[in-house]
């Protein structure tokens, strides 16, 4: 079979650079050359795909089985050390450890034989920190060896474990190189990153996580009490419990350390078994937990950068869970609700302000009601107890006194009023279509709506200056 064009130019750009280098190793300097290539491949296609999901549009929707076991491949080696990975791991940086051709992977951009253009400082630096976010927190430079030569290290490790200070989280604003769109001649489909990705969970079939290793007996006794307590594992069938109890990886982590930074990628998901933690969005704390609660969720769901910081505030006993087994078992039930309601809340005028997490927290709230046309939700002179969004459907808003008021439809709510002013329902609402219902309790509706009570309140139709 002849050679496609982009191959021929792939194997051009190889030629060029073996004569311009003159590697002593050939095979090691093919090696590396490639592993580098094909970061460079991965780091343009991440970029376009969330440049397109910015703008709404999911560029490669279905991850394949095996380049998900990639993706979480290049996470799962911050916590377990190159050496742990397995074969089917095609990209990774080891072979930076005994290569005499190794450099960093800032100078790797530059190296690009892949026609590089010079761009802008700015939007070079914005792109390298982006590029290398796989690295960012697994990686750090090793000074007392080679300063090019690049080692995992535990990201929950102390700094000194790690033997060295931690690398800057962003890339000096210099010009920097950095691959011109070629033509998409890869598998597009295969990623070494979370960015793209749809919240649809990943088939399970005949699929068992990386970081499997059966638990002892005291181990489990211990995990059984930490989780047990956490909502998320409720929901789990046996099957699943087992896979998600023989993934955790255990961490000890002293007071004072931050286990998570806001901005940067996700990789693990946490269960708290012993001590205490604090949220900070910026340098506002907004949150505590302790034994038994669970944190760093969103960034694994959404695909999107850590959400808050988190710092132990006394020394803790944490289960981490790789992001991967985290997508594979808990997104597809314990986060369902998320999944489920993330499009409908997202769209919904009346709940603009809630953040990321406090729509999480109200999906997780939410239940689901449906009814058939012609039936009451709620009627009129009734105590109120549930607030309502429309999943899909259709229902009229009647009053004895005036008839029909109004009429709703998709994404519109109801059943605000008795819970704002604390009456009797106000009216009666009928699906006049088959409608289904997302339904939050009252105590969620003055838990969890928070800043959008304020909206409903000015949009409140029975205000008197209405
Ligand atoms: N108010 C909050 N805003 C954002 N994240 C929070 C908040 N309180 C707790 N968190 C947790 O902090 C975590 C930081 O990492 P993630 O964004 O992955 O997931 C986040 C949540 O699990």
């Amino acid at each position: 079979m002849p050679l496609t064009g982009g191959q021929l130019e792939e194997l051009n750009l190889f030629h060029r650079k073996v004569h311009e280098d003159e590697p002593k190793d050939l095979l090691q300097f093919a090696a590396n050359y490639f592993n580098r290539r094909l970061e460079q491949q991965r780091f343009f296609a991440r970029n376009q795909e969330s440049l397109a999901l910015s703008k709404g549009i999911v560029l490669f929707p279905s991850a394949t089985r095996n380049d998900s076991v990639v993706a979480s491949a290049s996470a799962a080696a911050g916590l377990k050390g190159a050496e742990s990975q397995s074969n089917d791991q095609i990209f990774k940086a080891s072979f930076a450890e005994t290569d005499p051709h190794a450099t960093g992977a800032a100078a790797s951009i530059q190296e690009a034989g892949m026609a590089p253009d010079t761009v802008s400082s700015e939007e070079g630096s914005e792109m390298a920190g982006f590029g290398s976010g796989i690295f960012k927190d697994n990686f750090r430079v090793n000074k007392s060896s080679d300063k090019h030569i690049k080692k995992p290290v535990d990201p929950m490790a102390p700094a000194d474990q790690a033997g060295s200070s931690p690398q800057p989280t962003t890339a000096p604003r210099r010009s920097v190189a950095v691959p011109r769109p070629l033509p998409m001649n890869f598998n597009a489909q295969r990623r070494t990153s979370v960015s793209g990705e749809t919240m649809q969970p990943d088939n399970l079939d005949d699929w068992k996580p990386e970081n499997y290793s059966e638990k002892t007996g005291l181990q489990l006794e211990r995990l059984e009490k930490a989780i047990g307590r956490n909502f998320l594992f409720n929901k789990l069938d046996t099957e699943s419990k087992r896979l998600v109890i023989n993934s955790l990886e255990e961490k000890s982590v002293k007071e004072g350390k931050e286990i998570i930074k806001q901005g940067d990628e996700g990789d693990y998901f946490y269960i708290v078994e012993r001590g205490n933690v604090d949220f900070f969005v910026g340098s506002q704390k907004v949150n505590t937990s302790g034994p038994g609660s669970s944190f760093g969720e969103l960034a694994l769901m959404y695909n999107s950068p850590r959400a808050a910081t988190v710092l132990a505030t006394t020394d803790c006993v944490l289960w981490a869970l790789d992001r991967l087994t985290f997508r594979r078992i808990l997104l597809g039930s314990s986060f369902k609700k998320r999944i489920l309601y993330d499009e409908l809340l997202k769209s919904m005028p009346v709940l603009q302000s809630l953040t990321t997490y406090d729509r999480a927290k109200l999906a997780d709230a939410l239940d689901t009601e449906i009814y058939q046309p012609g039936q009451i939700i709620i009627r009129e002179g009734d105590s109120g107890d549930n607030f309502y969004f429309i999943e899909f459907g259709e229902a009229e808003v009647s009053k004895e006194q005036h008839g029909i008021i109004a009429h709703l439809k998709q994404g519109d709510y109801f059943g605000e009023v008795a819970l704002l002013n604390d009456l009797p329902r106000q009216a009666t609402v009928k699906a006049i279509k088959k409608t289904k219902v997302a339904t939050l309790g009252k105590s969620g509706f003055q838990r969890l709506l928070g800043p959008a009570v304020e909206v409903l309140k000015l949009n409140d139709p029975t205000r008197v200056d209405h």
